[in-house]
């Protein structure tokens, strides 16, 4: 039996399952790590590189369906788009496996499962990760890559405010529009600070129902509610000695802007169930779409918490008031996306860019990006034109005719929520029953 290089991990919230699977992959695998939390998900492909990724489809949330499994399969895949995920499953249905295909998992495994059956698709998932990797390495960067382009004068005044405050441990507000940055700009201050070779835990707080919300940041103890089966430290103690990036903050309830107010004031977190007070040692940075100002006067946002939180206010500038980056951007994802996708195209038309610099970008620059990426899969030639980019959607005027078309309803649908929610990814998310990594595919998908 030889050993075969590759890291794994598994997700399952089933104890029995993570020890068998464990000892049967470790004796072939060079690393094996296990998470009985799904929650602990975000940190663990944020800050560690898994060949494969053995995830449960049935958390204890719901137990059949596989939404769950679903949604962390999305929340994966948006964090690293060329994460190898394989689906766990003892509901697993043909059906189910076809979906999870779609969704972007490489395989799918039922549960109670044959070793032969389990290892196989493991060592095809881990080849299959390693020869992408393989053919990334000639240079190009991550899907979201750590490069920040800003040259504009807008973008340096923001970059010479956090090159300043970076070093420092105050406490740091992002404020700016859906696509605008914050999460890059957060990691470059991270990377800037003393404190960068230790996490950066980010914390999306629109994500987090409020049933979760205590444990997931501060912990819990064994036996604190009926799921907690082992104590598990929360975000905060995750983070000790590096940052928190606590994204969405203008989305949690008032409550808890108490509780997180009293934890960031003391400096000590007591995990739920427990009454030990434990110390926290982070750098806070926070950020948030919504005019928090505004939600303060109106008595929606603690204006004690944003005094707390806002030590620094950094205003990120939506795309079209930095219109000097627009070409620099899309030539940076026209790079990226060229190697990535092995395509040919290199230069941007002239009639292109001025239509760059002219366009809204209401999406900002995760709109520009999609809209490059796609583009250059589009385009046969060495020269991405205008058509190429600003693409006509087709969905409705075209298919409808046919009749019914599920598509286009969910086209339609999520057109609607959007308008409804006047833009707001997180709340239109909200309002479908999506979460917003799963929001954004379709919004890309569909072109709107
Ligand atoms: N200045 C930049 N240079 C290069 N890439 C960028 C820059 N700003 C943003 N991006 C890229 O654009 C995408 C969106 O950025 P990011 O997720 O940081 O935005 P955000 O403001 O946090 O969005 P949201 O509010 O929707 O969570 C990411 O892929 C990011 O890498």
């Amino acid at each position: 039996m030889s050993i075969q290089q590759g890291k794994i991990l598994i997700v399952d919230d089933d104890v029995d399952v993570l020890r068998a699977a464990r000892l049967l992959l470790k004796r072939h695998f060079a690393q094996v790590d296990f998470e009985k939390n799904p929650q602990k998900i975000p940190y663990l492909v944020s800050n560690f590189e898994y060949d494969v990724i053995l995830l449960d489809m049935n958390f204890t949330r719901d137990l059949s369906s596989g939404k769950e499994g679903f949604e962390w399969l999305d929340k994966i895949l948006d964090i690293n788009p060329k994460a190898t995920v394989v689906l766990f499953t003892a509901y697993g249905d043909v059906e189910m496996a076809v979906r999870a295909i779609k969704a972007g998992a490489a395989d799918f495994v039922l549960k109670p499962w044959e070793n032969d059956k389990l290892l196989a698709a493991m060592q095809t998932a881990v080849a299959t990760n390693q020869a992408k990797q393989e053919k990334k390495a000639g240079g190009a960067t991550l899907h979201t890559g750590n490069v920040l382009i800003g040259d504009s004068p807008a973008m340096q005044e923001v970059l010479e405010t956090v090159g300043r405050v970076a070093g420092t441990d105050a406490n740091i507000l992002i404020l700016g529009e859906n696509g605008t940055g914050k999460d890059l700009l957060a990691r470059h201050i991270h990377a800037l600070s003393m404190r960068k070779e230790k996490p950066i835990v980010p914390v999306d707080l629109g994500a987090i129902s409020e049933t979760l919300f205590e444990s997931e940041l501060f912990g819990h103890v064994k036996g604190a509610f009926t799921d907690a089966r082992d104590d598990r430290a929360g975000r905060f103690e995750e983070a000790a000695g590096g940052t928190i990036f606590l994204d969405e903050i203008g989305n949690i309830s008032v409550p808890f802007q108490a509780k997180l107010l009293t934890v960031l004031q003391n400096r000590l977190v007591t995990r739920v169930g427990s009454n030990k007070q434990i110390p926290i040692d982070v750098r806070l940075i926070s950020a948030t779409n919504k005019n928090i100002q505004q939600l303060a006067a109106s008595g929606q946002f603690r204006q004690d918490l944003l005094y707390r939180i806002n030590t620094i206010e950094v205003h990120l500038p939506p795309l079209r008031e930095r219109r000097e980056d627009i070409v620099p951007l899309a030539e940076y994802f026209l790079g990226m996306y060229r190697k990535k996708y092995n395509r040919p195209v290199a230069f941007l038309h002239e009639t292109l860019i001025t239509q760059l610099e002219n366009y809204e970008w209401p999406g900002n620059i995760r709109e520009l990006q999609h809209a490059i990426e796609r583009a250059v899969i589009l385009c046969q030639g060495k020269t991405l034109m205008p058509k190429d980019v600003f693409v006509k959607s087709t969905a409705s005027s075209e298919k409808l005719d046919t009749g019914f078309n599920l598509e286009d309803m969910e086209r339609n649908m999520i057109a609607q929520a959007l308008k409804q929610c006047n833009g707001n990814i997180t709340d239109a998310a909200r309002e479908l029953g999506l979460s917003r990594a799963a929001l954004y595919r379709r919004m890309e998908k569909y072109n709107l």
